[in-house]
């Protein structure tokens, strides 16, 4: 792990616009392809078999699209969360449940309006975070809002579950190596259209 300069930085919101681009530009059928994809196989890991509270995303600028997951969810009564932008830079995970009302956030993306009831984070089983770019060792590069690592930060060093955080993104969004830095938390997998990896610590 290194703590970047101004350089990296740099480097950071070149790979960030160019991973974007890349994973906007997949077609309908693509994405659909891999959002079932991601489904088949998530749905039977254990990881997700086990868990009754899980913290989803809704879709947002081509990113892998988790709904046919979160609708196999709901049908199977687990209960499904959405990611919350809060003032302060953190996240809150509200319940998506019959009767929650959406709203749309500053980035455009809907969330639960804050009627929705609250999950703590440490109290997730399992949650599934939107890459934007990611590397085989755990690495990885979000919207740059720092919104996931400031809620994360959080859980560090309580138990399992709640440790069971799990990256998803495109295949083509895989980077050979990924500067870490040093306020990242790191996944314990990721997802992909292709496969589940186990991040070895
Ligand atoms: N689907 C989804 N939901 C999510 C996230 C995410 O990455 N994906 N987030 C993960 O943190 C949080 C929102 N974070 C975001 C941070 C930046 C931008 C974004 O589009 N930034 C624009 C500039 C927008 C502006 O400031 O006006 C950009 O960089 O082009 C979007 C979401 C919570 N919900
Ligand atoms: N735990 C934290 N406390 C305070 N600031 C933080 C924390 N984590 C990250 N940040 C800030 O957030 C900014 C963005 O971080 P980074 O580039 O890692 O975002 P990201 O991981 O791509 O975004 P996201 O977490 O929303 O997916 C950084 O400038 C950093 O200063």
């Amino acid at each position: 792990m290194t703590i970047n300069p101004a350089t990296g930085t740099d480097q950071k919101k070149q790979l960030r616009l160019r991973l974007r681009q890349l994973r906007r530009s997949l077609t309908p059928a693509q994405q659909q392809r891999a959002a079932a994809s991601l489904a088949q196989h998530l749905s039977q890991h254990l990881w997700f078999r086990q868990a009754k509270h899980i913290a989803f995303y809704l879709p947002n600028d081509g990113e892998i699209d988790p709904t046919p997951l979160l609708e196999l969810a709901l049908a199977q009564g687990k209960h499904c969360y959405l990611p919350v932008v809060m003032s302060g830079g953190k996240l809150q995970f509200r319940a998506l449940e019959v009767g929650t009302r959406l709203t749309i956030n500053k980035y455009n993306i809907i969330e639960p309006d804050l009627g929705a009831r609250v999950r703590p984070v440490w109290l997730l089983n399992l949650i599934l975070l939107p890459l934007v770019g990611f590397d085989l060792h755990g690495n990885r590069l979000g919207m740059g809002g720092g919104y996931y690592d400031r809620t994360l930060a959080a859980v560090k060093g309580r138990p399992t579950p709640s440790r069971r955080r799990v990256g998803l993104a495109h295949q083509c969004q895989r980077l050979a190596s990924l500067d870490g830095d040093c306020w990242d938390i790191p996944l314990a997998a990721i997802a992909t259209d292709k496969a589940f990896r186990l991040i070895g610590n």
